[in-house]
């Protein structure tokens, strides 16, 4: 029997009850008439505290909290995918073309069963072990045929032109983590069936039998078991220049994106989530205003899987919690984006998990921890705000699964600073525990610079390990390139307040070639418009070609300065413009265009010599012909 509780005292989210009979940590309950949904967060010998992730306006003291003896779960199966969630993964509606549903609105109801293809790839007799994989899932809708995701096409092949969609991609049903070992002993054949009725038995070695299903509940603050971790050694491609090629993250890695307000936090997550190279994108929209996460749906609705040619939405989950839904569901929105992520890693998928901002979570732990009355830290923050964010981030790995398979879970998440300001805690404790920092820069964000990420404030921690990537794809120079980008830009950092005194002209050459080299990698390479139907999106392929011409014209712009031309020279010429707008104008595959630019860039180099070459052998003449004549009339 289940204990129960009466409640004692309320304050918003949080509620104290006197207990009748045991309850846990964590325990997950049920409160009052309406059985909302809470978790004990707080366990004394008469009193446990309990935060509900619902709404409480119409809860009263003496309101009775039913415990549940299980861990505060959601349900996880093949129906998530191309869901649309609140916190506690409960189905939002949301029709763009329905006023009624056309504002994100809270979940109230647990998601219904949905019916599903089963194809088993196991037999009765076998012998399994917890995560084994049981065969394979399709939508009942569409049994046609599906892309197996272990045969993915090559990463970051970027966007699929060809008209005819992909398969849609098959899931995989797996014995739940933490099932018991033991043999199979009853199996359905293949064929239809819904998500949570029996699909078979298991009879674990103490003699006990269970019933397998294709979905299973999970408690979220429990990561889930791997094999083992692996080397975060192949890069999470992103589509965006200044992500890929100067601070990459690997897959399983981690990545914190602080910035100010308007700075473009928002429309980098919504950009990597498109075009990312992951095979399934969990996106946590906690705490952020119901407008902008209505019109992100309604985009994701429309917008087609540049890898497949079909609807985005099909291979992305989406968890809501709008600032109007209650805050404390804040919490649980971000347990539950990284436990479904953790589910479909699970079953041998990249999987890239984007929270849009960890700031409004850390706000609503704030907001609790006041409730009740613990001590408050810096910034007001309870004192567990950095563990908290530890455990959240530390969920991010590539993995050998259970069953032998490779996943993996990258997380980036948004920062909302205060006033900008980067000491705040949330993002000072935040910068511990990721392996990438994306800091976006108010003055870039200003001047309309998108992606608006300061190259002198990021850093990547996973370069040397992906270089060897780039290697392996044929980009030898990558990293060189890279280095030297990053000089440039610090250089330019420097050189440009001198600029400001003594004006561009006035400053010797070698530094205005700097300053011309830095403007190229600004403009050329690091900025690249979200909306632009050409450069939304760079291969590697296309990113280091234009590295590699990027380097070419430094190299020929140095070479250039020793042989007498001056940086003005080559900044006139029509090539420097073709480079600049090269980005914008020369698309995926189109590498005949950037040969040619190639070509432009030696012709001109060698025109430069020559006109040079030509005045200095005017003047070379001219003075020996004055020369001469100051001979002769001598
Ligand atoms: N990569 C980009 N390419 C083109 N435009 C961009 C890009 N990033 C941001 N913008 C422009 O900046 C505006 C603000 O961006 P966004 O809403 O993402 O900021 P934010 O930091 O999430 O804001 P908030 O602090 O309100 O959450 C966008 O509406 C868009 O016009």
């Amino acid at each position: 029997m289940s204990a129960r509780a009466i409640a004692t005292w309320l304050s918003g989210p949080v509620l104290r009850a006197a207990p009748e009979g045991a309850f846990v940590l964590r325990e997950a309950v049920l409160v009052g008439e309406q059985r909302l949904l809470g978790e004990v967060i707080r366990v004394a010998r008469d009193e446990i505290t309990i935060q509900v992730y619902e709404d409480t306006s119409g809860l009263r003291l003496g309101e009775v909290v039913q415990g549940t003896e299980r861990l505060l779960s959601v349900r996880l199966g093949p129906g998530i995918l191309g869901g649309i969630f609140d916190g506690l993964l409960r189905p939002i509606a949301f029709d763009p073309n329905d006023p009624e549903t056309a504002w994100v609105q809270p979940g109230l109801h647990q998601r219904a069963p949905g019916r599903f293809h089963f194809r088993p790839s196991v037999a009765v007799g076998d012998r399994l072990a917890p995560g084994a994989v049981l065969g394979e899932v399709a939508p009942e809708a569409e049994p046609g045929p599906e892309r197996d995701l272990a045969e993915r096409g090559p990463a970051g092949s970027g966007p699929a032109d060809e008209a005819e969609a992909a398969p849609r991609l098959r899931q995989r049903c797996l014995l739940p983590p933490d099932a018991q070992p033991g043999e199979l002993i009853a199996l359905a054949a293949a064929g239809d069936v819904l998500e949570d009725a029996p699909i078979g038995r298991m009879r674990a070695a103490d003699g006990s039998e269970y019933a397998i299903r294709l979905a299973h509940p999970w408690p979220v603050r429990l990561p889930r078991p791997v094999a083992k971790r692996l080397p975060a050694d192949e890069p999470m491609l992103t589509g965006q220049r200044i992500l890929d090629c100067l601070f990459p993250i690997a897959r399983g890695g981690t990545a914190s994106i602080p910035g100010g307000f308007g700075t473009g936090k928002t429309v980098l997550l919504e950009t990597i989530a498109k075009w990312c190279d992951a095979d399934v994108i969990v996106y946590v929209g906690c705490g952020e205003r119901g407008n902008e996460l209505a019109g992100l749906l309604a985009e994701f609705l429309e917008l087609e899987d540049p890898r497949s040619g079909r609807p985005l939405l099909e291979r992305t989950v989406v968890i809501a919690n709008t600032s109007n839904m209650p805050v404390a569901a804040r919490e649980a929105s971000i347990y539950t984006g990284i436990t479904v992520a953790e589910y479909f890693r699970d079953q041998g998928l990249d999987v890239a998990l984007m929270a849009d901002s960890t700031s409004r979570w850390a706000e609503a732990l704030r907001e609790v921890s006041g409730r009740l009355g613990e001590l408050p830290g810096e910034g007001g923050y309870p004192a567990y705000l950095s563990s908290r964010l530890a455990d959240f981030y530390e969920r991010a790995a590539r993995v050998e699964t259970l069953a032998g398979a490779q996943g993996s879970v990258s997380v980036m998440g948004a920062v909302s600073p205060p006033s900008g300001d980067f000491s705040e805690p949330v993002t000072n404790h935040t910068r511990r525990y990721v392996g990438g920092l994306w800091a976006l820069d108010v003055r870039r964000a200003q001047s309309r610079f998108y992606p608006a990420i300061d190259p002198l404030s990021s850093y990547s921690n996973s370069v040397q390990d992906l270089a060897r990537w780039w290697h392996r794809e044929g980009c030898t120079r990558w990293e060189a390139l890279r280095r030297r980008f990053l000089t440039l830009l610090e250089a330019e950092a420097r050189l440009e307040r001198m600029a400001r005194i003594i004006g561009r002209d006035a400053m010797p050459a070698p530094q205005r070639v700097t300053l011309l080299a830095a403007q190229l990698v600004n403009e050329a390479f690091l900025r690249q418009s979200a909306f632009s139907a050409i450069d939304r999106f760079a291969s590697p392929q296309r990113q280091a070609v234009m590295m590699r011409l990027i380097g070419r014209f430094i190299e020929e712009a140095e070479g250039l300065l020793e042989r007498g031309v001056a940086p003005e020279h080559l900044a006139g010429a029509p090539v420097f413009r073709a480079l600049i707008r090269m980005g914008e104008e020369i698309g995926e595959g189109d590498w005949e265009r950037f040969s040619a630019l190639d070509r432009e860039l030696t012709a001109t180099a060698h025109r430069l010599v020559e006109e040079v070459e030509a005045v200095q052998a005017e003047q070379s003449e001219q003075t020996e012909g004055d020369a001469n004549a100051g001979q002769g009339a001598a």
